[in-house]
């Protein structure tokens, strides 16, 4: 049932501010949310807001960003702008504030002109019902609607400018987004308007990267540590394993009918895993960009609503997805980043509970994704524009990933390493394979190592002919470009022109439909020429390689 708001608490007969204290605060947590208290930093960061300070707020996934914007705005009359990368981001949020009985509204292309309009309408309006607007950076770019902002604005009726997932607005950053650039200007056009930024994935460069680029002022810096204790976490070898797909599956059953997300590189391996899962009893569905819309948002919806426990997905299947029960999230390939990896691992457990993120590491894929990544390297170098175009991580970041799978030690300590935290030895609590199975661990390693130096031996024969029907048939769509599902109007990020992006264009120039396949083994021989300089390859492995193309 909708409960109706508590009334506003702030202001005072002649619209003076009055100071809204730690009770209060709680009294509007528990009546709106129902949490019986803050956690973390919130508070601290809903007191620097609401006392008109910048602040800048990094909270692990699933730590409660979203109260540090949402109770300002239920705490002052006025209005809290959130500035949110995704369309289905904003439409989930704004719906279970709804729920809740909030006046929260998101402004997109998607709506129908009647619907824009009226909140337009809201907007103008001496008293605005609206609590909580949620847009699109780009909405902010386009001057009728900085216009309108600087009206509310100077009716005294714009309170906080949120900025989620900040992270996108470095370039040094792995979610990258250019139109985020674009909100550089906000503090010189609303100057007095407090400025939050929100991310859970910010290495310090990327941190400074933020705030000097929203150009907030003598911001509130809080950081929480990045460490998920209730996720355990494990890597097993597909090297040393005969069949990883028998092996999910086993992981799967035993762990009863759990709600889980498998992260896959391609598309043709979610439909072929997700079809091979099914067949085991196992209920789950594949999702990628592949499929239509229709389908998707089925598939979204029964998994939302627990009619299947499983989805097989590619990266397209990302920000926004707000279920907290996850307990299991496997990547099925190496993922290209530590900060990737934390963000898709962290969408297990964000109802605090234990939940495990399970890593299948193969020596085949981890070459691939060096080819890949190699190929966008290549291409920024060249790019004159790489100093606000593209995306600055390197093939350098993916080596942490794969120190991660093939060092030894504790992996949760690797991961808050890698974000530049210090770690005590004691915060793991053997809650990670390496440190839960140490012996265990170390022989796989060993293990690993002899598989590898056989496999040096052979040629890794599978890369380049699956890198070739990836540039062809769009099979790593999401992993250049993440969003691309999206609605692609002009207010929607999804036709970033992002680093992978750009990249895809060159791959797919090399590869282009045209491309004869005599061509096609011709430049992938070269890239391989390339990228095995260093390595001697005799007459056999070439010819193990090219009749891998023939197949
Ligand atoms: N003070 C609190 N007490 C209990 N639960 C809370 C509190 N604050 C937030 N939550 C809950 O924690 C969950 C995660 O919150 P939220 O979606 O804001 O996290 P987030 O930091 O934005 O995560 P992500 O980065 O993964 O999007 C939600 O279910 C929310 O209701």
């Amino acid at each position: 049932m909708k409960k109706s708001p508590l009334p506003v608490q702030n202001l005072g007969a002649k619209g003076k501010q009055r100071k809204c204290g730690r009770e209060a605060l709680v009294k509007l947590l528990r009546w709106n949310f129902g949490h019986p208290d803050f956690r973390g930093n919130q508070l601290e960061a809903i007191e620097a807001i609401l006392s008109g300070r910048d602040c800048f707020c990094l909270m692990p996934t699933g730590g409660g960003k979203s109260m540090c914007y949402q109770i300002p705005a239920l705490a002052k009359t006025g209005i809290v702008l959130v500035i949110s990368p995704l369309i289905a981001l904003m439409e989930n949020q704004v719906m279970a504030l709804k729920e809740k009985g909030i006046a929260a509204e998101f402004l997109s292309s998607t709506q129908t002109s009647q619907l824009r309009n009226k909140i337009h309408e809201d907007l103008d309006r001496g008293q605005p019902s609206i609590r909580l607007l949620y847009v699109t950076p780009e909405l902010i770019a386009t001057s009728g609607f900085m216009s309108k902002l600087k009206k509310i604005h100077g009716r005294g009726l714009l309170n906080l400018i949120a900025v989620d997932e900040a992270h996108c607005i470095s370039s040094w950053g792995h979610d990258f987004r250019p139109s985020y650039r674009k909100l550089s200007s906000l503090r010189n056009q609303l100057q007095d308007v407090p400025i939050l930024a929100l991310t859970a994935t910010a290495i310090p460069k990327v941190q400074k990267d933020v705030i000097d680029s929203l150009n907030l002022q003598n911001p509130l810096v809080l950081k929480s540590s990045f460490n998920r204790p209730n996720i355990y976490y494990e890597v097993r070898y597909k090297d040393l394993m005969d069949d990883a797909y028998a092996d999910l599956c086993d992981v799967l059953k035993s762990a009863g009918d759990v709600c889980a997300i498998v992260y896959c590189l391609e598309r043709t391996t979610c439909d072929d895993l997700s079809t091979h899962l099914s067949k085991n009893g196992i209920s789950c569905a594949a999702y990628h960009a592949g499929l239509n819309n229709k389908l998707r948002s089925s598939v979204l919806d029964d998994w939302i609503c627990s009619k299947i426990q499983v989805v097989v997905a590619t990266v397209a299947f990302g920000m926004g997805i707000d279920r907290k029960d996850v307990r299991i999230v496997c990547h099925f390939n190496i993922p290209k980043s530590m900060e990737a990896f934390y963000q898709e691992s962290g969408r297990a457990g964000r109802d605090q509970l234990p939940s495990r993120s399970l890593l299948y590491y193969g020596v085949d894929d981890r070459k691939r994704m060096e080819f890949i990544l190699s190929i966008a390297e290549s291409k920024k170098l060249q790019s004159s524009d790489s100093q606000h175009g593209l995306s600055k991580k390197s093939t350098s970041d993916f080596n942490l990933m794969v120190e991660y799978c093939e060092g030894s030690g504790c992996r949760r300590k690797k991961i808050l390493e890698s974000f530049g935290e210090e770690v005590s030895a004691s915060l793991c609590k053997k809650s990670c394979d390496a440190c839960k199975h140490p012996n265990l661990v170390a022989k796989y390693l060993v293990e690993l190592t002899t598989a590898i130096a056989v496999r040096q031996r052979n040629g890794f024969s599978k890369i380049l002919s699956s890198s070739t029907d990836a540039f062809e048939n769009e099979n790593f769509s999401e992993f250049w470009n993440r969003n691309d599902e999206a609605s692609g109007s002009e207010e929607d990020i999804s036709d970033s022109e992002d680093g992978f992006e750009v990249a895809k264009g060159i791959s797919r120039s090399k590869f282009s439909k045209k491309t004869g396949i005599n061509e096609k083994i011709e430049l992938l021989q070269r890239a391989e020429e390339n990228y095995y300089r260093n390595k001697a390859h005799d007459k056999q492995v070439s010819a193990h390689i090219l009749q891998s193309y023939e197949q």
